[in-house]
């Protein structure tokens, strides 16, 4: 505190560090009547000041030495949004020790090594916040440790990831081609620092980490989460798609079974009736089923300077709110079970695949007995078009266990008639 206004320090300037200083600055009318107490952005730890002069009003308050915010014991608020796992997890643990609060949007963070801050935070009697690292501007971390902890939660299924969204949204509704649309989402300010975490499902796989660990109860971290991205997916899958009813989203499933938890990221067709089927852009939602509050939807902008900065304020705000009741740390760390991660052979999908074959009398059979054999049913077997003596068949299946269905594709592989195996996607 200085001259009785909380001091914030924001580190990092970019996308999401603009947003806040702008939301802060926007809010300053109500922080009093609010809070019962005036805010001030104090400091700024960049790494090029020049770059980010323009950003604030009063260039003096940048910096680019660390020393020069943790060394100051009138900071009461580290917010943290400069991303990656150093210098971030040493700068938040210093912050910690040094007897600040901490808000962060850091996933990549938090799914790896969440455990080991938030302990921090409780040792230290401060609190670590980071509503803004799960779905952006949607609140749902303090919703699945507040008010819906009276549940046992069996489902978290959700589109996470606002930059894939988006591009799936662009090729889907316009035709755009991949590279142009991430361009966009990249300008747009929704990628993160290395897009390959955003295509390759590692960003959406963090947070599905992340919402796991806080809705079952048991720590789950991002190597416990298996995850495809979406680099794979074409027009046609997308056109076929639309052709049995449905479209395709990168999805995030978390479930809590007899068998464990299993938590996957894979782009799945979707029935276009299903809610989620018309999140578009970068819009972002998650489902949770309770045991007793049944179906819940959150919906909201995903990502971006404004939408994610809604949930860093909301986050600084509460903390402001705990210091002035004298309870700060009042939520940490609510992972008081250790359940299993379950066997992947065990766990259950539907699944879309495309295939191209000779077209000539008793493939259709091969391929089919080759599913049954392996326990796999099959729901529908389409057949698309033919040309070069090649025919092209869909094939979706009934839910099966995974071991089944790899199985069964390592037998088709070999087959001499199985001119193509060219996607493989999962039905939600
Ligand atoms: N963008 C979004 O929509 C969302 C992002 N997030 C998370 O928020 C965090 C920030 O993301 P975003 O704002 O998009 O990222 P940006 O890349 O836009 O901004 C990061 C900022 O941090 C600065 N920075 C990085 N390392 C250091 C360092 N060692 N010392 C000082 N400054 C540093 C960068 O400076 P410089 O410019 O000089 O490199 C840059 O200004 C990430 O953890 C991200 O995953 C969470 C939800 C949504
Ligand atoms: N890159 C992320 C940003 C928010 O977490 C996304 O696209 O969702
Ligand atoms: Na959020």
């Amino acid at each position: 505190m200085k001259d009785n206004k909380i001091q914030i320090a924001i580190l990092g300037l970019g996308t999401v560090g603009t947003g806040v200083y702008k939301v802060l600055k926007k809010q300053q009318p109500e922080m009093l009547p609010k809070l019962g107490v005036e805010v001030e952005v104090s400091r700024v730890l960049v790494r090029n000041l020049e770059r980010a002069a323009s950003r604030v009003d009063d260039p003096s308050i940048l910096t680019n030495k660390w020393e020069d915010i943790i060394s100051d014991d009138t900071i009461d608020i580290i917010v943290e949004v400069m991303g990656g796992m150093e210098p971030a997890r040493t700068y938040i643990l210093d912050a910690l020790h040094a007897g600040k609060n901490v808000v962060t949007a850091n996933k990549d963070l938090i799914a790896a090594d969440g455990h080991a801050l938030m302990d921090a935070a409780k040792d230290a009697n401060k609190d670590f916040l980071f509503e803004a690292a799960v779905a952006g501007g949607i609140p749902i971390i303090q919703p699945l440790k507040q008010a819906l902890q009276g549940n046992y939660i069996e489902e978290i299924v959700g589109i996470v990831n606002g930059t894939t969204n988006f591009i799936l949204t662009k090729m889907t509704e316009e035709g755009m081609e991949f590279k142009e649309a991430l361009q966009l989402a990249t300008d747009l300010g929704y990628a993160e620092a290395d897009p390959t975490s955003d295509v390759e499902g590692l960003d959406a796989g963090r947070k599905m980490a992340i919402l796991a660990s806080i809705g079952f109860h048991s720590r789950v971290t991002f190597k416990d989460v298996y995850t495809e991205g979406i680099t794979k997916i074409t027009a046609r899958d997308i056109r076929y798609a639309k052709e049995v009813g449905c479209r395709i989203k990168l999805l995030g499933r978390a479930r809590n079974t007899e068998e464990g938890i299993e938590v996957g990221v894979y782009p799945m067709l979707i029935d276009s009736r299903h809610p989620l089927a018309s999140v578009n852009d970068s819009f972002n939602a998650v489902f949770v089923k309770g045991d007793a509050v049944g179906d819940t939807m959150f919906y909201g902008r995903g990502a971006g300077e404004l939408p994610t900065a809604s949930a860093v304020v909301g986050d600084i705000f509460d903390v402001i709110k705990n210091m002035h009741f004298g309870c700060t740390g009042r939520i940490g760390c609510t992972c008081y079970k250790q359940i299993p991660m379950k066997n992947r052979e065990n766990i259950v999908s539907k699944y879309f695949m495309r295939i191209k074959v000779e077209d000539r009398p008793g493939v259709l059979a091969a391929v089919t007995s080759v599913f049954g054999n392996n326990g796999v049913s099959i729901e529908q077997f389409i057949q698309k078009r033919k040309n070069d003596d090649l025919a092209e068949i869909v094939v979706i299946t009934e839910e099966v266990k995974e071991k089944n269905f790899d199985d069964s594709v390592k037998i088709l592989k070999t087959m001499s008639m199985i001119k193509q195996i060219s996607a493989i996607i999962r039905v939600y």
